[in-house]
C-alpha cells in the first residue's frame, strides 16, 4: 500500500540522518569505509561479514531494510567486527575497541532517544505483512 511506502519513506530517512551523522563523528572515521583488504590480506579469514557506515548508507538506499532490527543487525556488525579482528592489549587495538565500544552505544542511544517505538511496531507489521 501506498502508506506502508509512506512508512518506510520515513524509515529511511531516520536511518540516512542516523548514518551520517555517525560518519561525521570523528571518532568513528575507521569505521567509515570498508576495511582495505590490500591493506589487511588476512581480514577476509578472520571476519566473515564486514560492514562500514559508507555500505550502509547504501543499502538503505537499495531499501534493504524495512525495520530498525534489520538495521541494527548490519550495524552492530560494524564494531562486534572491530572488537574480533583487534583484540589485543597493545594501545592500537584499545584505542579501536575504545571507539567500537562509543559506536555501539551511540546507536543504541539515539534510536532510543529518537526513534518512536509506535512507528517501530508500524514496520515490524510490515516486514511480517510480506
Ligand atoms: O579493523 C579495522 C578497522 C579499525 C576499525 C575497523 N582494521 C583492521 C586493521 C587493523 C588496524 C591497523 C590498521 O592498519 C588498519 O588496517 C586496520 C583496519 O586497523
Amino acid at each position: 500500500e501506498e502508506q506502508e511506502e509512506d512508512v518506510l519513506r520515513e524509515l529511511r530517512l531516520f536511518l540516512r540522518n542516523l548514518t551520517e551523522r555517525l560518519m561525521l563523528d570523528r571518532r568513528f572515521k575507521a569505521f567509515v569505509k570498508p576495511v582495505d583488504i590490500e591493506e589487511v590480506p588476512d581480514y577476509l579469514m578472520v571476519i566473515q561479514k564486514p560492514m562500514d557506515l559508507s555500505t550502509l548508507l547504501s543499502n538503505i538506499d537499495e531499501h534493504k531494510y524495512v525495520t530498525i532490527k534489520e538495521f541494527m543487525s548490519d550495524a552492530d556488525l560494524i564494531w562486534q567486527n572491530a572488537l574480533e579482528y583487534n583484540p589485543d592489549s597493545d594501545p592500537a587495538d584499545r584505542h579501536i575497541r575504545h571507539r567500537a565500544c562509543a559506536l555501539k552505544d551511540t546507536m543504541r542511544v539515539i534510536v532510543r532517544d529518537e526513534l518512536d517505538k509506535d512507528f517501530q511496531r508500524v514496520c515490524e507489521e510490515i516486514r511480517e505483512s510480506r
